[in-house]
C-alpha cells in the first residue's frame, strides 16, 4: 500500500460569549479565524517509521509501528460500520498501553502533544498504513486563547481518519456554499478531535473542535447528559463585527485554568453557579440580539455591553490577569469600544469589540499602546472555513515537488511565509468536507 502525501488544515477560533460556562453546559457564541493549523502528512523512507514533527513547540519523536501494541489496543476499541467508535472518556487502558511507547517522552508538554497523536493514530490508522511523517505548523499564536489545541487535533483526526479510510475525499471548493444539514465525515472528524482536546485538557467543552472542525460561527452547547450529543447552532448570518485581537503573550494552560474554575465551582457552588448561569443569560440575550433581520447600532451597543459584562463574570471566576486588565484599561481608557479576555484567559489574547464612531486615528493609538506593553495585536477576519485538504491531484504537476516537500514546509520561517505558500497562493486548490 502506498499513500501519496497530502496537507490538512484547520482554523483557530475566537470565542466571543461564555468561555469556562461552555465547560458546566451553558451556552458559548464562537466563531472561525482567519489564522490556522497545517498539517503535512509524507511518506517515510522506512516503512516502519512514524515520525512526528512540532516545530512549533520544540518536539521531533519517532517511533518504529512494530513497537504499537496493535492487538492489545484493539480489544478495547469498537466498531460500528467498520469505523472506530468515540467514547465518553479515553479509554484508560489504551491510554495505559500507550504510556508504555511514550516512556522515553521526558517533557510534560511534549508528552501530552505525542499521546494527544498516538492516541487518535492507534484508533484511527492501522497496522497496514506504511508509515508516515506529521509536521505541523500553525499561524496562531499557541497556548494563547485562540484553540491551538484544538485546531491542531482536528488536523490530526482529519489525516488520521483519511489514511485509516474512514472519511471520503473532501470536495468542496472555498468558495462553493455548502449547506448540508448532516455531514458524516466532518461529524466523525469532530468526535475524535474531542478525544484529541481530551488528551490536552482533560475536560474539554468540544466548543473549540466544532468550530475548527465546521467552521463559521455558532452557539454551542455540551449536553451535561452522558452520550447526548452537543447542540450546534449554525449563524449564518453572524454580524459584521470589527474587532481586534490583542495577544499579551502571557503563558498559560487551558487545562490549568479549567482546573482552577473546577476549584471555584466546588468551594463556592453556589456562588459560582450563580455567575455560570449569569453567563447562559448573556450568551442567550447576545444570541437574540445577533439574529435581528436589522443590525444597526442599537444591537452593536447592546453587544458591547455584554462583552463587559461577561469579561467581569470571567474576572470573578478568577481566570483574568493583570496584562488582560491592562489590556482593557489602555482599550477603554481610549474608548475604542468594548474589551474581553477571550478562550481559557490567565494570559494570552483579548478581544476588543470596536465602536463604529471611533476615529481610526484613535484606534491606532491604542494599538501602539498594546505594542509598547509588548502584546501583539492581530487583524482577522471571522467566520472562515473549516477542516480542509490538499491532495496531490488538486494541485497542478509543476507544483507539487514544492508544496508536498517536507523540507520546505519545515522551512517556512513565519505566519507570514506559511500563509503565503499554503494559502494566498493556492487556496482555490484547497478542498473542505
Ligand atoms: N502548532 C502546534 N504544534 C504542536 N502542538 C500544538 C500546536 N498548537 C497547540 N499545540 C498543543 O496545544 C497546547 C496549547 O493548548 P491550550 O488549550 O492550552 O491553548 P489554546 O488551545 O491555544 O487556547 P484555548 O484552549 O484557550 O483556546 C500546546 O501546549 C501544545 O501541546
Ligand atoms: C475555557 C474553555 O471554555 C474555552 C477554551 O477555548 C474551555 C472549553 O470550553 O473547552
Ligand atoms: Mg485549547
Amino acid at each position: 500500500m502506498s499513500v501519496s502525501p497530502f496537507l490538512v488544515s484547520a482554523p483557530g477560533k475566537v470565542i466571543i460569549y461564555g468561555e469556562h460556562s461552555a465547560v458546566y453546559g451553558k451556552p458559548a457564541i464562537a466563531a472561525a479565524l482567519s489564522l490556522r493549523a497545517y498539517l503535512l502528512v509524507t511518506p517515510c523512507e522506512d516503512v516502519n517509521d512514524i515520525r512526528l514533527d512540532f516545530p512549533d513547540i520544540g518536539l521531533s519523536h519517532s517511533w518504529n509501528k512494530e513497537n504499537i501494541p496493535w492487538e492489545d489496543i484493539r480489544k478495547f476499541v469498537t466498531f460500528k460500520d467498520e469505523k472506530p467508535v468515540v467514547t465518553e472518556e479515553l479509554v484508560p487502558e489504551i491510554v495505559d498501553l500507550l504510556s508504555t511507547v511514550l516512556a522515553d517522552v521526558e517533557s510534560k508538554l511534549h508528552y501530552t502533544a505525542c499521546l494527544c497523536f498516538l492516541y487518535l493514530y492507534a484508533n484511527l490508522s492501522n497496522k497496514d498504513v506504511p508509515g508516515m511523517r506529521f509536521i505541523v505548523k500553525s499561524t496562531l499564536p499557541i497556548g494563547a486563547g485562540l484553540g491551538s489545541s484544538a485546531c491542531t487535533a482536528v488536523c490530526l483526526a482529519s489525516a488520521l481518519a483519511r489514511l485509516g479510510k474512514h472519511v471520503s475525499a473532501a470536495c468542496h471548493t472555498s468558495t462553493e456554499k455548502v449547506y448540508k444539514k448532516e455531514n458524516s465525515d466532518l461529524d466523525f472528524i469532530d468526535s475524535w478531535s474531542l478525544m484529541g482536546e481530551k488528551c490536552f485538557h482533560g475536560n474539554p467543552s468540544g466548543i473549540d473542535n466544532a468550530v475548527a472542525t465546521y467552521g463559521g460561527a455558532v452557539m454551542f452547547q455540551r449536553t451535561t447528559i452522558p452520550s447526548k450529543p452537543s447542540v450546534r447552532t449554525t449563524m449564518r448570518n453572524f454580524p459584521p463585527i470589527k474587532l481586534i485581537l490583542i495577544n499579551t503573550k502571557v503563558p498559560r494552560s487551558t487545562a490549568a485554568l479549567v482546573g482552577n474554575v473546577a476549584q471555584v465551582n466546588r468551594t463556592y457552588p453556589k456562588c459560582a453557579g450563580s455567575i455560570l448561569d449569569a453567563m447562559e443569560h448573556l450568551v442567550f440575550e447576545a444570541y437574540q440580539i445577533m439574529i435581528r433581520p436589522s443590525f444597526g447600532k442599537e444591537e452593536k451597543d447592546q453587544l458591547r455591553e455584554l462583552v463587559n459584562i461577561n469579561h467581569g463574570l470571567l474576572v470573578a471566576l478568577g481566570v483574568s490577569h493583570p496584562a488582560l486588565e491592562k489590556i482593557k484599561i489602555i482599550g477603554d481608557t481610549h474608548g475604542i469600544g468594548s474589551t474581553k479576555l477571550t478562550g481559557a484567559g490567565g494570559g494570552g489574547c483579548a478581544i476588543s469589540l470596536v465602536h463604529d464612531d471611533v476615529e481610526e486615528e484613535v484606534i491606532q493609538k491604542a494599538i501602539k499602546e498594546f505594542e509598547n506593553e509588548g502584546y501583539e495585536t492581530f487583524e482577522t477576519s471571522l467566520g472562515g472555513k473549516g477542516v480542509g485538504s490538499l491532495s496531490l491531484e488538486d494541485v497542478d504537476k509543476d507544483k507539487r515537488d514544492t508544496v508536498f516537500s517536507a523540507e520546505v514546509f519545515s522551512s517556512y520561517k513565519d505566519r507570514d511565509e506559511v500563509e503565503k505558500a499554503l494559502k494566498s497562493d493556492i487556496y482555490e486548490s484547497w478542498r473542505f468536507w
